[in-house]
């Protein structure tokens, strides 16, 4: 067995329990390595009920006073037991598990370990786990690793495979850096790191592994950029463009005037396809900052030299919502050009007619979701594709333009704020323009953090501000690992609604949906027909209804701050004020200080910064702070540190041999080779 071996060949996978791990993209030895945990479990000592923070896990020392006897619900078998911990009581209960009735004896005593509840002083746990004093002595301070998995993959299952992979003495990483090189940044060996990452003695070690697989992934990402950039320095512009009036009539004629900063952007963007080489440019700016009227300025450039220009978005969604302001936009100023939408989810019929008008040069503004760089589309004169930072070119996508053509001019759109020294090093091989100004009368986004208490004002509210004339976004959190209960929540929330405020139009949009149903609900809700959107995070990006003044996010505490800054993005975008209510479901002071952050700045930068200040250890691994710029395990806010690191590294070996070709480096460049073959899929190369 070696790295590249099937996972077939552990015991205990054949090809049919290789399924699913082939589905979260799993088929090597070296994937399943490389799958990393996305969280520990860790078990801490007991507290007392005095400590606690309702809602979270812990672990109690606890006896049993008295059990039930087990009931049927339906199909639910149900007992419960009265626990005594210290002066406090613990109503606990369990939900088909009716063996377990027989093991509670009065008297006896356990370590209960699970979420509680607390309600006015009554405390209350659902299907704890429950260990010997013993046993639970010897579990204390270890990390289990927790992963991520899908329908029929287990935990249980990737353990017991990586550690086969692990202890099994056939398979070993090789290191690759340079000796010099992990003594200066204080770097574990990478067999030492991948072992510890998924089976830490603790958290020191979980650590320091941790650290090691992160200056990697940004190491050979760095390296990867600026050998792209050196490419890319030698692209002639082949498609050079002029300056066309259509752009410079509507920039007159829009409803609002372009701030200064939009205005530099556009004159940098403009110098660049005018220019003599070709564009790579990202354009950065914070939610809301108006970067889309810059993205379309650029195709409408582009078509009006003769050149085609497509628009690649995240979402079905968006690709609709930006297809029908372009179509509005190009109709009402009289510009003749024909745009035109395609997506994953059209039939097969309206594809083939699309991907003939843009084989036959009939339209000139291409809008659609990453099917627009497909191999069956085939462009007549592709100029310029602008394109969102999650799907910015790696490698292999920028060949698969190259092949159709000549290399186009890419923008790239960012509304990650992260400061100018991380982004030149994550954007190493773009140049960057900042749209760092707002446009002018909006006004800040007023924000508050509330408990259950504040509900039936929240209600009251939303209602003054709908018979305003305005529209209200409540978003309600995924539900990780579980779409039926996620599902569950947004439907019955809706409906629960529907009874509060019964004289108005309020509908659900959730991931499980069909991105046909999820468009027509968005349309309606752009139209004004909806006036109450209950979602989940799917309309986390891009999406654009100036009229919605008011958010409203119910248990905020499980969303990282950035992601809420995100998401509050979606209010503010009009002249109305607007209103964003963080609703936490925990009354804890630490919740409450962490949500105040959203309170204090606008700057998406210092509240990620804030938010991993505030959060224990044990809740940093896992958290992504922004959802974009995915590393395997590298967060961008999170290990700035290590970015910057990594970067001096590469710097510096660039520096010293700039093809890699000295003995030293030769494992290094072949690492580098086959992660930028891999181009994209892990490394957003
Ligand atoms: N200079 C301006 N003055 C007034 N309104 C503007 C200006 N520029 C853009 N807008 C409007 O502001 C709103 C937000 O702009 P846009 O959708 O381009 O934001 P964005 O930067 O793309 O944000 P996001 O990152 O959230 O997608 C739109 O309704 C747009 O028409």
């Amino acid at each position: 067995m070696n790295l590249q071996s099937s996972i077939t060949e552990l015991k205990g996978i054949g090809e049919k329990t290789s399924l699913p791990f082939a589905k979260v993209g799993i088929h090597t030895v070296l994937d399943l390595l490389e799958y990393y945990p996305r969280d520990y479990e860790i078990y801490e000592e007991p507290v007392e009920l005095t400590e606690i923070e309702s809602g979270k896990k812990y672990a109690v020392h606890g006896f049993v006073d008295s059990v039930s006897e087990v009931k049927r619900f339906g199909k639910y078998q149900i007992f419960s037991a009265r626990l005594r911990v210290g002066e406090q009581v613990i109503q606990a209960t369990w939900f088909n598990v009716p063996f377990l009735r027989r093991v509670f004896q009065r008297g006896s005593q356990y370590i209960f370990r699970g979420i509680i509840a607390e309600k006015n002083g009554q405390y209350r746990m659902e299907q704890p786990e429950h260990f010997t004093l013993a046993d639970y002595d010897k579990l204390l301070y270890v990390m289990q690793p927790r992963y991520p998995l899908t329908t029929g993959l287990t935990e249980k299952m990737v353990v017991k495979s990586v550690h086969q992979v692990i202890d099994g003495g056939q398979v070993y990483v090789p290191e690759y850096l340079p000796e010099d090189m992990r003594r200066e940044y204080n770097l574990e060996s990478e067999w030492d790191a991948v072992r510890q990452v998924h089976f830490p003695a603790n958290e020191q070690v979980m650590r320091q592994a941790r650290k090691r697989i992160v200056f990697d992934e940004f190491l050979l990402f760095i390296l990867g950029i600026r050998r792209m950039k050196e490419q890319q320095e030698e692209l002639v512009n082949e498609m050079p463009m002029v300056e066309v009036s259509e752009t410079a009539r509507l920039i007159e004629a829009l409803p609002y005037e372009l701030t200064n900063a939009q205005m530099r952007v556009w004159r940098e963007i403009v110098s660049d396809m005018t220019g003599t080489k070709v564009m790579s440019r990202l354009v950065q700016g914070d939610v809301g900052s108006g970067k889309t009227i810059l993205a379309v300025l650029a195709l409408i450039m582009a078509g009006c030299n003769g050149y085609q220009g497509a628009l690649m978005v995240p979402t079905e969604v968006l690709a609709k919502q930006h297809y029908q302001s372009v179509k509005e936009l190009l109709e009402t100023h009289h510009i003749p050009l024909r745009p035109i939408l395609l997506t994953g989810s059209m039939t097969a019929k309206e594809k083939r007619l699309a991907r003939e008008e843009v084989e036959s040069g009939k339209t000139q503004i291409v809008i659609g979701t990453h099917a627009l760089i497909q191999e069956k589309v085939i462009y007549r004169n592709l100029g310029l594709v602008v394109t969102d930072e999650q799907h910015r070119f790696g490698v292999k996508q920028r060949e698969m333009l190259a092949e159709k053509g000549r290399m186009p001019h890419v923008l790239v759109m960012s509304a990650t704020p992260i400061p100018r020294t991380l982004a030149i090093i994550i954007y190493g091989d773009l140049d960057i323009s900042v749209v760092d100004e707002m446009p002018a009368h909006r006004l800040p986004i007023k924000n508050c953090v509330v408990d259950e208490s504040y509900r039936p004002n929240a209600y009251r509210f939303m209602k003054k501000e709908v018979e305003a004339g305005h529209q209200v976004y409540i978003i309600c959190p995924m539900v990780e690992e579980n779409e039926e209960l996620e599902l569950e929540n947004v439907t019955d929330y809706t409906e629960k609604l529907k009874g509060i405020l019964p004289e108005f139009q309020i509908s659900c949009l959730h991931g499980k949906m069909k991105p046909k149903e999820k468009n027509e609900i968005m349309e309606a809700f752009a139209d004004g027909q909806i006036q109450i959107l209950v979602s989940t995070t799917v309309i986390e990006v891009g999406i654009n209804v100036p009229n919605a003044t008011v958010m409203m996010v119910e248990n905020a505490e499980r969303f990282g701050l950035a992601q809420l800054h995100q998401l509050r993005g979606r209010v503010g975008r009009g002249r109305d004020q607007s209103y964003c209510i963080f609703m936490s479901g925990s009354k804890g002071k630490e919740t409450k200080k962490r949500l105040e952050v959203l309170n204090q700045s606008n700057d998406g930068f210092y509240i990620a910064s804030e938010d991993l200040k505030l959060r224990g250890p044990g809740d940093l691994f896992g958290i992504r702070q922004s959802g974009v710029l995915e590393f395997r395990m590298g967060d961008v806010f999170q290990d700035s540190r290590v970015l910057e690191q990594a970067s001096e590294a590469a710097g510096r070996i660039l520096e010293e041999d700039a093809e890699l070709a000295l003995p030293k480096h030769e494992k290094l460049k072949e690492r580098l080779e086959t992660a930028m073959a891999k181009g994209g899929e892990n490394l957003s190369l």
